[in-house]
């Protein structure tokens, strides 16, 4: 048996050549750490003789991006594997195939997605996905209807919930998006011309009164099984394909998190714009276009929710009562407007930010940016109970950035 310890390019190759089926025997392999996000090792693997490929992701037991000094459990692998085989059947072409899992290691074997490509990189280059408002709003369609009480047995589903307890990962997304923004953190990473800017949102006791509202919703409503960590970084794309990855954050929590971490995104892309399109009437028109995605993302993921609603649901007393529905859906719009201005705080002041802003070079255009992103994130946070149309979001994006 072999016991669990961080690999290396060598050991990963082997691996990969034991794997039955996948590579000829014999074959040049060649293998590059290639892992840029803030957690885990990722080996690509390579046959250049028939050109075949494979992702192996291997999880450390400390989140790589501080060190050993912050643990984390080893669990999250089998977490990620076994919510990417669930998004497979549930949402069949939008997400990498699994080849292999192997506790022992921690280790996940996928598909190699690198004709993909990130879709934060894509953003910042302005490529235009003309088909992800589709794609997405199926993926969170299915995976959240289908995990949730509307969508699943409700006795199934509870043995589910225990399945999906990710205590280390969830206290991540606890403190850092939800507590560490708001307070004096050695997590947070304030950009020093921004100072006043944290500083006042330390001090706002009536946004605290918001964020400890969706503070209590990610910790107690298990809702339905989340991807936990879906931002534009976590999803590979072309403007044919679209492929979401990295879903070691899954857990049953609120709905409004999965679709506000998308929105957040994307509008961090729209903030950073600034500097990235610098012809006045190209950045516009990309900017719209971006708006123009979130409308149709919402307005795609409420109709086809509702159509599984109407046609697969399975809870008799919500069925058999039409206002619910439009009550349920009204609240996670409202949740979702809410969760996509904590989740773009977080990436201003928080620990981990976004190359669509951090890697501008030009302060001042940095700066204004970051000072736009914080004002959208406070006024949806602040207004998110009364939210009635996810016109009022794009409405705050364009007002704060013009
Ligand atoms: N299936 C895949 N195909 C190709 N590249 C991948 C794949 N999965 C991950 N990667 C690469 O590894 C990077 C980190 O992967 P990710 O799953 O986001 O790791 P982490 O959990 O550490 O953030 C991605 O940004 C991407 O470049
Ligand atoms: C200490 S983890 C910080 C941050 O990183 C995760 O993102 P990713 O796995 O894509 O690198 C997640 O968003 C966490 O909040």
């Amino acid at each position: 048996m072999t016991t669990y310890h961080a690999l290396n390019e060598q050991e990963a190759t082997e691996i990969a050549r034991g794997i039955e089926g996948f590579f000829p025997a014999g074959a040049p392999l060649a293998c590059r750490e290639i892992g840029d996000g803030n957690l885990n090792l990722v080996f690509h693997i390579t046959d250049s003789a028939s050109g075949k490929s494979l992702i192996m992701k291997q999880a450390l037991p400390y989140a790589k991006v501080v060190g050993e000094s912050w643990p984390l459990s080893l669990d999250r692998a089998r977490i990620e594997s076994e919510k990417l085989i669930l998004e497979g059947t549930m949402a069949p072409g939008l997400v990498p195939v699994v080849y292999k899992y192997d506790p022992e290691l921690s280790l996940t074997v996928m598909e190699d997605l690198s004709d993909h490509v990130i879709m934060r990189q894509g953003l910042i280059n302005g490529t235009r996905y003309p088909l992800f408002a589709d794609h997405i709003s199926t993926f969170m369609a299915n995976t959240l209807f289908y995990t949730s009480d509307l969508g699943m047995n409700q006795q199934d589903k509870k043995l589910q919930v225990k399945n999906f307890i990710n205590p280390d990962l969830c206290k991540i997304t606890e403190d850092l998006i939800f507590d560490d923004p708001y307070t004096v953190s050695a997590n947070n990473n304030v950009p020093p011309a921004i100072e006043d800017a944290a500083e006042a949102l330390r001090n706002d006791t009536q946004l605290h009164l918001e964020v400890a509202i969706l503070r209590d919703k990610f910790l107690t409503n298990a809702q339905a099984l989340l991807h936990g960590d879906l931002h534009t970084g976590s999803i590979f794309a072309t403007p044919a394909s679209t492929k979401v990855i990295d879903p070691e954050f899954a857990y049953f929590g609120p709905m409004g998190f999965d679709v506000g971490a998308v929105f957040a995104n994307l509008i961090l892309n729209y903030a950073g714009q600034q500097y990235w399109i610098s012809d006045d009437a190209a950045r516009k028109d990309f900017r719209r276009y971006l708006l123009d995605t979130i409308e149709d993302v919402w307005n795609q993921f409420d109709r086809k929710f509702r159509v599984l609603w109407n046609e697969y649901g399975i809870d008799r007393l919500a069925n058999a009562t039409p206002a619910y529905q439009d009550f349920y859906m009204k609240r996670l719009l409202q949740d979702t407007i809410g969760f996509t201005g904590c989740k773009i705080i977080r990436r201003i002041v928080g620990l981990a930010h976004v190359a669509d802003i951090d890697k501008i070079p030009n302060d001042d255009i940095r700066e204004h940016a970051q000072r736009g992103a914080l004002t959208i994130g406070t006024e949806l946070i602040r207004r998110h109970r009364n939210a009635q149309s996810i016109q009022e979001l794009i409405d705050i994006t364009e007002t704060a950035m013009q």
